[in-house]
């Protein structure tokens, strides 16, 4: 069974690959064998190396390539200049040079981490996103790679395009039940901003979702990946319309922030990110009521949460999104909702219009 995505973006043109027994066959994928690397860097973590890295290390072997498996510790805090640093060493220690190829296996941290690693190591060389969680599927297309900096998330990075994303459904069957809702809050994402009738059907289907059923996983992320390719196609560096696809995430990455990366799952905070930008729209007249309403039920219905963590300083949020990177001179930068698939970049929000939503999203 395999469905494939063609993402053609201003500068380059692939494959986002879905199927099962991708791993045993990655030797096989035309984009890895049409370019013969010199050596592949298996970049993975602690968690999904042990299951899956030797089953890719052995479908590699097939190439008579030298292939070498590196791990980081798995969470967010791999997403970090020292890590970024200990990768590159290995490399330049190993031998490996502008030929080689590094396949990131692993979840939305690897993805990144290995894709800023591919985008810098001797000024940029290819690679391969291997996705493993439902999140990945939306940070694993299109080509944004990066690491944090204590100030801010994903500010140290890159746009740099992977020679294909391959989706091997089998490795998502051993992800842990609380990544599910983290994982299904982008596809949530996609729906509001372009194609609301998927939060229809993954209410309709989510009980076999959270029984990861493979054929309901690969429906659920070959839609929302087509609603990601459309977008990123048309603005691949988000000089416009791509910044569509951060609705919720000026708050997700202040909320992250703010309780210290890696403390909440990425689309926990995406989740409740969205809820609050539903609030500073309405507040400010741009967002209608219904909008906001249907925003809250459908987190309900797929158990996401609606609040900020309890523990949480408002004002602190408040202080990391000062560095987002949407704003331009200044200006505290949102995507909102006009309506339902009707986003909007809207600069100039106060940060007293954003401390009042916060507040407001505590009463709901
Ligand atoms: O691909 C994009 O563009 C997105 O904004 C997708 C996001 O869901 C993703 O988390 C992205 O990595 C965040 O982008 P950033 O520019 O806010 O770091």
């Amino acid at each position: 069974m395999f469905h494939t995505i063609n993402l053609h973006t201003s500068s380059s043109s692939y494959d986002i690959i879905f199927g099962e027994e991708l791993l045993e066959n990655i030797h096989l994928i035309k984009a890895i064998k049409n370019i013969k690397p010199t050596k592949v860097l298996v970049l993975s973590d602690t968690v999904v190396g042990p299951l899956y890295a030797n089953t890719m290390l052995q479908s590699l072997k097939q190439m008579d390539i030298d292939c070498q498996l590196y791990t980081v510790p798995s969470g967010e805090n791999s997403k970090s200049l020292a890590v970024f640093q200990e990768v590159v060493g290995y490399m330049l220690e190993q031998g490996f040079d502008r030929k080689s190829l590094i396949i990131a296996l692993g979840g939305g941290v690897v993805g990144d981490l290995g894709g800023f690693v591919a985008a810098s190591f001797m000024r940029g060389i290819p690679f391969v996103q291997v996705p493993t969680t439902i999140l990945a599927h939306d940070s694993s297309v299109g080509g944004k790679v990066a690491i944090n900096h204590p100030l801010g998330k994903n500010t140290i990075g890159a746009f740099h395009q992977p020679l294909a994303v391959v989706y091997d459904m089998n490795t998502i069957k051993t992800l842990p039940k609380e990544q599910i809702a983290s994982g299904v809050a982008e596809i949530v994402k996609h729906a509001h901003i372009h194609r609301p009738e998927l939060n229809h059907w993954l209410i309709e289907n989510y009980h076999k979702i959270e029984q990861l059923d493979n054929k309901s996983l690969a429906t659920m992320l070959y839609k929302s990946c087509e609603v990601k390719a459309e977008i990123v196609s048309k603005d691949e560096r988000e000089t416009g319309v791509r910044a569509y696809l951060n609705f919720g995430h000026t708050i997700a990455h202040g909320i992250e922030g703010a309780l210290g990366y890696g403390k909440i799952p990425h689309g926990i905070a995406v989740a409740i990110g969205m809820v609050s930008a539903a609030l500073i729209g309405y507040q400010k007249g741009i967002t209608p009521k219904h909008v906001l309403t249907h925003i809250i039920e459908i987190n309900k219905a797929l158990k996401l949460p609606i609040h900020l963590p309890e523990s949480i300083d408002e004002q602190n949020v408040i202080n990391y999104i000062l560095h987002d990177k949407k704003n331009i001179g200044g200006q505290l930068t949102f995507v909102l909702l006009e309506e339902l698939g009707k986003p909007a970049i809207i600069r100039g929000i106060t940060t007293s219009e954003v401390l009042d939503a916060l507040q407001q999203q505590k009463q709901l």
